[in-house]
């Protein structure tokens, strides 16, 4: 097991606040160790979004030796949201890595969650290996789906027939979000989109990764009786390709039923000039993958962790989420980095009072033997609903002490929908 101390970063390093004044030297930093040489327009584009974020500054003297920000995302969670330091922009100097700067970075990130009363924090990963030691788990997962479109796509649903419209994507937002917004909480692990988060990152003209492709096209499904209504949308990019008919990069797609899903799903299988659609970051419980009439033509083609979430306070994040089933046992928790969550606790998961009700969770330390042991990384990761604790206990990295603990623990967890992200940042 990797929970070694914490290796202290030099002493002459120093972990501060990264005033705006030192954005410039960040961006420098963040180029330097990510191999880029941005143009003018995404370096003011990452400079915005720098100077919206909360950020941690590692110094050597008077040098930037580390940087990391965090974004103020507010985080679905089963039953509700919460806040939700995004971490990113992660960086540090080639010559001061392995000494304890980005460990010295994360604690100080982690005090802030707790004087704050932030009680997650959440990431994307660069490299597997570097997030787990500090308590984060794989918490959501997504899939890549390829459709064959070069003949019509197999449905064993009847599309909805609401009228669909292309909205100009400087139009999209307002309309999206208002959508977005109603339905978010439905599935844990989303964050609130702000109307910059909307515009900047999902409607930009210019894809980050491959200027191949065109801007966004945005289709909004209506319905019959309303067809202003928003019923379901689709954000994706179209790109044409030497050997094969052109190429549709979905990037989302989300609606109110299967049928309005359906209907969405037939008319990019159906765009002239394309034979393939690629769809990245769908929920691993897609209902395309079981409407679709015909699997060999819709292909889950990868599957990859996707947000890495640490419970910074167990206690409050447990109290936070909502429950499926009445459970009582008690957690040993490992948390070498936290040491208020280390430790034995009983989680006592009770039926509401009054018809309806919700379950209600308490959660405090206790001196009786434990039912169950696990990391605080693979609590993180069973959070969200995404991830039984099952699985941790099969693989030899839980101890389930009291038969059936793991599994009793997973009923209360579980959530109807599996939690997704697709948002990365
Ligand atoms: C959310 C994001 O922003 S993801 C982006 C992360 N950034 C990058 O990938 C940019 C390039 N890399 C870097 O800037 C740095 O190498 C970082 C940020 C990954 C690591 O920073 P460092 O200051 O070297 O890490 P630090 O010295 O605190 O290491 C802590 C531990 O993690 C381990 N570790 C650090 N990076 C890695 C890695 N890439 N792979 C495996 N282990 C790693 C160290 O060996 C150390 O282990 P120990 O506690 O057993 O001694």
């Amino acid at each position: 097991m990797d929970s070694a101390p914490l290796s202290p970063a030099p002493s002459t390093i120093t972990f501060r606040d990264l005033p705006d004044t030192d954005l410039d030297r960040a961006l420098d930093l963040l180029y330097l160790v990510f191999h880029e040489t941005p143009e003018d327009e995404k370096r003011k584009h990452h400079h915005d979004l720098l100077r919206t974020c909360d950020r941690v500054g590692a110094y050597d003297g008077e040098t930037l030796v580390g940087l990391l920000a965090t974004f103020r995302f507010t985080l679905s969670v089963p039953g509700g949201e919460l806040p939700c330091p995004g971490v990113s922009f992660v960086s540090v100097a080639p010559t001061h890595r392995r000494r304890g700067v980005l460990s010295g970075m994360i604690a100080e990130l982690f005090g802030r969650c707790g004087a704050q009363g932030r009680p997650l924090a959440a990431l994307w990963a660069s490299e597997d290996a570097i997030y787990g030691r500090f308590g984060f788990g794989p918490a959501t997962y997504g899939a890549t789906v390829e459709i064959n479109s070069e003949r019509p796509l197999a449905l064993r649903v009847t599309p909805a027939d609401g009228p669909l419209r292309l909205v100009d994507p400087a139009a999209a937002p307002e309309l999206l979000a208002a959508y977005y917004d109603r339905t978010r909480t439905a599935r844990a692990g989303r964050i609130h989109r702000t109307d910059a988060w909307w515009s900047e990152e999902w409607m930009v003209t210019e894809d980050e990764d491959d200027d191949d492709l065109s801007p966004p096209r945005v289709v909004v499904l209506g319905t019959r009786e309303d067809p202003r209504a928003v019923a379901g949308y689709a954000i994706y990019r179209t790109k044409t390709r030497d050997d094969a008919p052109g190429m549709i990069r979905l990037d989302e797609l989300e609606a109110d039923t299967p049928q309005g899903a359906a209907a969405l799903w037939r008319y990019l299988a159906s765009i002239d000039l394309t034979g393939l659609v690629r769809a990245w970051g769908r929920p691993l419980d897609d209902p395309l993958l079981h409407f679709a009439a015909d699997r060999d033509q819709v292909r889950v083609t990868g599957q990859y962790p996707a947000l890495r979430v640490r419970l910074v306070d167990v206690r409050a994040a447990l109290l936070g989420r909502s429950w499926a089933a009445p459970v009582d046992l008690v957690l040993e928790v490992r948390d070498a980095r936290v040491p208020a969550n280390d430790g034995r606790f009983r989680l006592r998961i009770t039926s509401g009072t009054g018809t309806g009700a919700a379950y209600e969770a308490a959660y405090d330390p206790t001196e009786a033997p434990a039912d169950l042991a696990l990391d605080v990384r693979d609590l993180a990761s069973a959070y969200l609903g995404g991830v039984p604790v099952v699985s941790f206990v099969r693989a030899g990295v839980a101890t389930e002490h009291t038969p059936g603990a793991a599994a009793a623990l997973d009923a209360a967890l579980r959530t109807e929908l599996l939690p997704h992200t697709v948002d990365e940042f």
